[in-house]
């Protein structure tokens, strides 16, 4: 082992580190950028969502991070110790995966207690961690058992116990729960958040879902084509997408042709077709002139109210608590809105939308 791996095998446990680093960090494929130019700061204790459409570069990040795909360019940092140089088990890093990766002819504990055995820890202290880690994911009575004899979501817990028990101080996980049913799913979010918490350790979870997104990470990191879009709050991606892209990701479902009629700041009027003016917020620097305003359907209500429009209902779908209705307005298309009442289909009713809730970037952002 060499001085640097040696030091940072040391360094690499969970209360040991302050922070991870990745400095333009990029992997290609055949001359393609699968990854360009990642950098990112992970502090101890955070929990990072990489989230983007499928194909856009989550897994490649993860597995730069994880050592299972070497660099095209860039480095990471553990703390002061270069580590991308290492193999995936000098990093000591724990991994989730989708399709939870278990041995199927070990017990339970055995499969916890593996990455241990590997490295050469003595079997009373394995003992001690596996039962330590099962208490953790809250499987204790379920250790001589066969993986076969769980159910996918007690899999996943063993499979993330398997991570822990290792005291990672980073925790990679590539859509751990896509296997699981809608319940378990959202029962599992608040779980691994706890499992987060009480390990003190940093967790990069990779989702394509911004529903989970938002509920889990401390920070999202958007990605796009193998480029970060955006790096937020949950909170700021959400309410606040940088690019427009960003925002139709988000379920800003209604895109509307607008001018600008006029622009204070960030507040804006933007004229739609028909003579509808509407109050905005510029998410960039707008000029006067075409532009395109964002809403989502849950914001807009049905009622006259101070940023109003007319409009016919031409569909209504039942969602369960509420209705998705189809609108025909002044606008190019149909809107979507969301709401807890049905209009009745033919009903010509007045919308209103928070001019807050109206996000306005330039028209250019629609043909990118
Ligand atoms: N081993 C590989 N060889 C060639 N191209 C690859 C390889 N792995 C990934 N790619 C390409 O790199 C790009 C990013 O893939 P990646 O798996 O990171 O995306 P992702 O966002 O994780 O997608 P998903 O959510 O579908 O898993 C894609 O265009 C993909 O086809």
């Amino acid at each position: 082992m060499t001085g640097i791996q040696s030091v940072a095998v040391q360094a690499a446990r969970k209360n040991e580190f302050r922070q991870l680093r990745l400095d333009g960090v990029s992997r290609q494929f055949g001359g393609a950028n699968a990854l360009d130019k990642l950098s990112l700061t992970i502090e101890r204790g955070e929990f990072i969502a990489l989230l983007g459409p499928s194909g856009c570069g989550k897994s490649t990040a993860l597995n730069c991070m994880a050592g299972l795909l070497p660099l095209t360019d860039g480095t990471i940092w553990l703390d002061e110790q270069r580590i991308d140089p290492l193999p995936p088990e000098k990093r000591g890093f724990g991994m989730v995966f989708q399709n939870y990766a278990l041995f199927p002819h070990l017990s339970v504990s055995r499969n916890v207690g593996f990455g241990l055995k590997m490295r050469g820890v003595a079997g009373a202290e394995i003992d001690r961690r596996v039962a330590a880690a099962l208490d953790t994911v809250q499987l204790q009575g379920h250790a001589t058992k066969l993986p076969g004899q769980l159910s996918g979501g007690q899999q996943q817990r063993v499979a993330i116990a398997r991570a822990i028990v290792i005291e990672p101080p980073l925790i990679l996980m590539d859509e751990p729960l896509s296997n699981l049913d809608a319940k378990l799913r959202i029962e599992m979010r608040s779980e691994i958040r706890r499992i987060h918490r009480a390990q003190g350790c940093s967790t990069v979870y990779v989702t394509h879902d911004q529903d989970e997104a938002m509920a889990m990470a401390d920070r999202v990191v958007v990605m796009k084509l193998g480029v970060v879009q955006q790096i937020g709050t949950p909170q700021e991606v959400f309410s606040r997408p940088a690019k427009l892209d960003i925002a139709r990701f988000m379920g800003y479902r209604n895109v509307l042709p607008v001018k600008v009629a006029q622009a204070d700041g960030s507040r804006v009027l933007v004229d739609g077709p028909g003579g509808v003016r509407l109050g905005g917020v510029a998410m960039q620097a707008l000029d006067a002139g075409p532009a395109v305003a964002a809403i989502r359907p849950d914001e807009i209500v049905i009622g006259e109210g101070a940023n109003a429009f007319a409009g016919t209902v031409e569909s209504a779908e039942y969602g369960g608590r509420e209705w998705l209705l189809q609108v025909r307005t002044a606008f190019d298309d149909l809107l979507y809105v969301r709401s807890p009442r049905n209009a009745g289909v033919g009903a010509a009713i007045m919308l209103s939308v928070p001019a807050d809730r109206v996000l306005v970037y330039p028209a250019q952002e629609e043909a990118a």
